[in-house]
C-alpha cells in the first residue's frame, strides 16, 4: 500500500500531483485537508522555523471521517515541508527534523549544482554500508524515527523499510523536490539529473529566477519562459516530474498541456464576499 499520496498521484493515471504551499497553522491544515488534493507543502522557507507549529499542523491534517472512509492508514493529505536553507548552505538538520516528525518529503530551495542536489537527497536517507545497493547518494540522516513511525501508522522496523527516497527505491515513501530557481540551477539541470539519483521532483521557482533575471515576478518574460521550458524538457527526458509553483485559474490548462506534473497554488483567504457587501452598502 502506497502511503505518500503525492507519489501515488505521480505513479498513476496522468502522473500529475496537485499540491499547494500552505502556512503552518491549524486552520490552514484543517481547511486544506478537506480540499481533495494529493498533498501540501508547509511553507517554512519564508516563515519562522517553528517545529512545534509543524508538529501541531501535521496532526490537524488527520480527519477521522476521511481516514475511516479511505480504510487505510495512509494520510489522506500528504504533508511535505519546504525548509529554510538554500542549497549552497549544504544543510541537513532542517530536513532531519521535518522527516522525524513524519513529513513525507522535503522541498529544497535554490539548488544550483550536483553537489547541492546530492546533499539534499543524502539528507533524506539513512546511512548504509556501500555493499548494500542503492548506496548513492550516501545517507546522512540521523536515527530517531519514533514520532515519524507513529505518524505513518507503522512500527519502527516497518518505517525503516519505507523511509527511503522514491523513485530510487521504488517502495520508498519520501519525496525529494529540488527547487530550480537560479540561472546556475537551470544551466546545470542536465548534469544534476545525470549525476544524482533519487530526485523525485524539480520545482521551478519562477519568482526567484525572475528576480535574478532582472524582471521580478514578470512571469511573461521571454528569457524566464525559455529557462523554464528548458528545465521542463530536461525533466521530461529523464522522466522526473517538473513542478509549477503558481497554477492559477488562468494558466491551469496551459501548464497541464505543457507537461508540468507537480502543480501548486498558493491559497489566499477570499474576502470577496465582504467586498461585494461593501459595494452593496455603498450603492456601487
Ligand atoms: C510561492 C513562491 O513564489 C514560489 C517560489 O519560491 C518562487 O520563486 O516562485
Amino acid at each position: 500500500m502506497r502511503l505518500n499520496g503525492i507519489i501515488r498521484a505521480l505513479e498513476s493515471g496522468p502522473g500529475i500531483a496537485f499540491t499547494s504551499f500552505v502556512q503552518t497553522e491549524i486552520e490552514n491544515a484543517v481547511n486544506f485537508a478537506q480540499s481533495g488534493n494529493d498533498g501540501l507543502v508547509f511553507e517554512m522557507e519564508h516563515n519562522p522555523w517553528d517545529i512545534n507549529a509543524l508538529r501541531v499542523a501535521m496532526q490537524f491534517l488527520l480527519l477521522r471521517e476521511q481516514i475511516i472512509k479511505a480504510g487505510s492508514i495512509a494520510n489522506p493529505m500528504t504533508p511535505m515541508v519546504r525548509i529554510p536553507p538554500s542549497g549552497s548552505e549544504m544543510n541537513q538538520w532542517f530536513a532531519k527534523q521535518a522527516l522525524d516528525l513524519g513529513a513525507y518529503g522535503i522541498v529544497w530551495p535554490r539548488i544550483s549544482n550536483s553537489a547541492e542536489a546530492y546533499n539534499a537527497v543524502a539528507a533524506c536517507r539513512y546511512p548504509r554500508l556501500p555493499e548494500r545497493a542503492p548506496y548513492e547518494p550516501a545517507g546522512l540522516r540521523g536515527d530517531a524515527p519514533m514520532a515519524a513511525a507513529r505518524y505513518w501508522g507503522l512500527s519502527q522496523q516497518e518505517y525503516y523499510k519505507r523511509a527511503d527516497v522514491w523513485p530510487l527505491v521504488p517502495e520508498g515513501e519520501i519525496l525529494v523536490a529540488l527547487m530550480i530557481e537560479d540561472v546556475d540551477g537551470v544551466n546545470n539541470i542536465e548534469t544534476i539529473l545525470k549525476e544524482v539519483p533519487g530526485i523525485g521532483v524539480l520545482l521551478l521557482g519562477e519568482g526567484d529566477l525572475s528576480q535574478q533575471l532582472g524582471c521580478p515576478r514578470d512571469y511573461d518574460n521571454p528569457e524566464l519562459l525559455r529557462m523554464m521550458a528548458h528545465v521542463l524538457e530536461v525533466g521530461k527526458a529523464y522522466n522526473v516530474a517538473v513542478g509549477h509553483p503558481h497554477m492559477t485559474k488562468q494558466n491551469a490548462r496551459q501548464i497541464v498541456d505543457q507537461g508540468y506534473r507537480f502543480l501548486m497554488s498558493y491559497p489566499r483567504r477570499d474576502f470577496s464576499a465582504l467586498e461585494t457587501g461593501r459595494n452593496v452598502v455603498q450603492g456601487a
